[in-house]
């Protein structure tokens, strides 16, 4: 079947609407000519390559049905540099190794004190210092805000350049509390709240997450660009 162009102006308008909505922000790579209405057609589901079962686990439930995908456990390599890059190379190498359309994000964690970092490197802060390692960090700063920060990156085969969707939560670190089965979610408490991400029922979580409001742009794509799957996302 022949591929057609991405319907990408009404997903950016989507986007930008969000955008002023939700200050949730939406990056794509270079546009396309304005679409000739052909729909793009995709020969499976877009694979979610992770090798993080939790994240899997919150995508399922933000997501629910709405999007056809499947998962791939797959731990990827930790690359360096700025977050969207980091998340858009990380498809690039997840659509090389499926071969097909994929769907991957990285989580960056993110001190307002320390202008930005850990950021994408938190997932080693994390597991060499701990919880109140992390704490301890900022016991040199006053400022104990920080924000967490979500980027999908989508490449819908290995040659296409991938589209990043990123939200953001912002808050501030805490000693920990709660439940320690999730990362960082103890000591990360979200704005307006007096929970930590870990004390907070699942669906509340889900409701106001980083991943969530990166998830909802997402979302906001698939509808604009209305994919056609072969096989009608069956797999
Ligand atoms: O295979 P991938 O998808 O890369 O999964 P990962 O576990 O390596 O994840 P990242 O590279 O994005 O690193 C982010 C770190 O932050 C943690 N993390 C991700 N999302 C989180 C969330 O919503 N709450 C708390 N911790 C989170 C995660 O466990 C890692 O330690
Ligand atoms: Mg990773």
């Amino acid at each position: 079947m022949k591929e057609g162009p991405f319907v990408y102006t009404e997903w950016e308008t989507a986007a930008r609407r969000e955008n002023t909505a939700s200050s949730v922000a939406a990056k794509s790579a270079p546009l396309p000519p304005p679409s000739s209405g052909m729909m793009r057609v995709l020969s499976r589901p877009v694979t979610f390559v992770t090798g993080n079962a939790k994240k899997l686990e919150e995508v399922r439930a933000i997501l629910d049905n709405s999007i056809p995908f499947e998962s791939l456990k797959l731990d990827l390599p930790e690359l360096q540099g700025e977050p969207e890059e980091i998340s858009k190379e990380k498809a690039r190498i997840a659509a090389v190794k499926v071969n097909g359309p994929v769907l991957v994000e990285d989580t960056c964690l993110c001190f307002n004190a320390l202008n930005g970092l850990p950021g994408p490197y938190i997932k080693w802060f994390l597991q060499k210092t701990g919880h109140e390692g992390l704490n301890n960090i900022l016991m040199a700063y006053e400022d104990k805000t920080a924000y967490a920060m979500c980027i999908f990156s989508l490449a819908l085969g290995p040659t296409e350049e991938p589209i990043t969707f990123i939200g953001k939560t912002q808050g501030k670190i805490v000693h920990p509390r709660g439940p320690a089965d999730f990362g960082w979610d103890p000591i990360f408490q979200p704005d307006g709240y007096d929970q930590t991400y870990a004390e907070m029922p699942k669906e509340e979580k889900n409701k106001i997450s980083h991943r969530s409001k990166a998830l909802a742009m997402v979302k906001s794509h698939f509808a604009a660009a209305a994919y056609v799957f072969q096989n009608d996302g069956l797999v």
